[in-house]
């Protein structure tokens, strides 16, 4: 990582970020009432470990100490939310992790331009912030270095409310993988894959905090014509010249910025397995979060556990078919056609306008890519800086510093979960508030974005 602490990139004229300050925003309801229900969450899981078996009653000093580094993050982050909820100052981080620098300078920097409290900076900022001051929380203990505090309550209890759609999905792939198709099949596989990636992203736990599990089926696409019913959905709909894309396409490099761990990871995992087989990629790169993000994005703990999760359940159901699936994407990762990758650009501040300069490494390994897919809603906000667009605004300019001529070419698959959306024709975001007026929010209309490479 740089040592030089470049600021976050200027805004353009006429733009501004959201902040929780605005009051007509998803920022706002963000910072007002999801962050503390996400923190308290947190409170909760750590209390539930705290009360379980050996904690509860420590009968080594090592316990009575895991106990009391236990208490002390509880109430670091009940304080947190103390904070939150009056607007106060962010305080600098105080560990010793190589990115600390970063976030400090960027802080600072933003403090220097005006009042540095949880409503007044930047959405984008203090959402990032949060999840890495919860990581130093745990990192600065000797017990808690290695915890999680999203993947058992979270990340992994949701997992059995996705086995069904896994093992729908998978049948489906076995059938097209063994079936001899034609181009205009070919075709529509693809397109088909796409749009389960896209779909994939709708089980977001920071978003679905209150939905029980075992409803989480009824919201995963894993038909065609599930998929068909939801094409209207789609407002911006690049899918043709994505395809085009591909198909121009041969053993080339795809590379997945990933998002959500369970079912979003299985339907890329899918559209990977895809990829592959159908002679589009011999190399496949995911990029994982290197610390725990946004409630479920994807560390590469997650990315491991659940090809072991969704084994253990193809054995324990006696499902061959998704059992020697998982070793096929065993045997991907072994002989290094699938590669899982894990850079910290992706954890610190900066939107990814920056990555050609900030991430100055990270971005010349991306650009050996012949296509990047950027999955979700926090990779769309990052990569269109999460500012106040008109939402007629090209994806060129919204991109921003994403539109070097050295990027390739790039689609991001997010369904829409927070104010930012570009590239809409003029009258679409009228229709679509008649239509749904909370659309920009809700997650049930989605986007294929696709930017080509940029033509010098
Ligand atoms: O990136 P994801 O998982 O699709 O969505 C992340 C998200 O749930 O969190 C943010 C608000 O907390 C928004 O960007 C978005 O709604």
């Amino acid at each position: 990582m740089s040592s030089n602490y470049e600021p976050l990139a200027p805004y353009p004229p006429g733009t501004s970020p959201l902040r929780g300050a605005m009051k007509d925003t998803f920022a706002y309801s963000t910072v007002k009432e999801r962050l503390p229900v996400i923190l308290t969450k947190c409170v909760d899981t750590l209390s539930r470990e705290l009360h379980a078996r050996t904690l509860a009653a420590p009968s080594s000093p090592a316990d009575a100490e895991k106990a009391a580094e236990a208490k002390h993050i509880i109430a670091e982050i009940s304080k947190l939310v103390y904070e939150l909820q009056r607007d106060r100052p962010l305080q600098p981080l105080t560990d010793t992790e190589e990115d600390v620098g970063v976030w400090n300078a960027t802080l600072a920097s933003l403090a220097a331009k005006g009042p540095a409290t949880w409503y007044q900076l930047p959405w984008l900022f203090i959402e990032c912030y949060l999840y890495r001051k919860i990581h130093e929380l745990f990192i600065l203990t000797v017990h808690w270095k290695e915890y999680d505090i999203f993947a058992t309550q979270q990340k992994e209890t949701s997992f059995s409310g996705s086995v069904k759609s896994m093992e729908e999905l998978a049948k489906h792939l076995r059938d097209v993988q063994t079936r001899t198709l034609n181009d205009d099949e070919q075709k529509t596989v693809l397109r088909e894959f796409v749009h389960f990636c896209l779909w994939g992203n709708q089980t977001d736990l920071s978003l679905l905090q209150d939905v029980a599990h075992a409803d989480m089926h009824k919201m995963q696409q894993t038909s065609a014509a599930g998929l068909k019913q939801l094409e209207e959905k789609v407002i911006v709909n690049d899918t043709q010249a994505l395809l085009q894309e591909i198909e121009g396409i041969t053993a080339g490099r795809v590379d997945i910025i990933m998002d959500n761990a369970g079912f979003e990871l299985y339907s890329d995992l899918i559209l990977a397995d895809w990829l592959v087989h159908a002679g589009v990629a011999k190399l496949v790169v995911f990029h994982a979060k290197r610390i725990g993000w946004f409630v479920s994005d994807t560390t590469s703990r997650d990315f491991h556990w659940t090809l072991d999760a969704i084994q253990k359940h193809a054995k324990a159901i006696g499902d061959d078919n998704l059992d020697s699936r998982i070793e096929r994407w065993r045997g991907l990762l072994a002989a290094g056609t699938w590669r899982l990758q894990v850079d910290p650009f992706w954890t610190l501040p900066y939107p990814f306008w920056q990555i050609p300069t900030a991430g100055a490494e990270l971005y010349a390994d991306i650009c050996k890519s012949q296509l990047l897919i950027f999955k979700g809603d926090l990779n769309y906000r990052k990569c269109v800086y999460d500012l106040d667009w008109k939402t007629t605004t090209s994806v060129e300019d919204a991109l921003g510093g994403l539109c070097d001529a050295r990027t390739p070419p790039l689609v991001m698959l997010r369904t829409c979960k927070s104010d930012p959306a570009v590239g809409l024709r003029a009258g679409q975001a009228e229709e679509l508030d008649r239509a749904d007026p909370k659309w920009r929010v809700n997650g049930k209309w989605g986007m294929i974005q696709f930017r080509p490479r940029t033509q010098t």
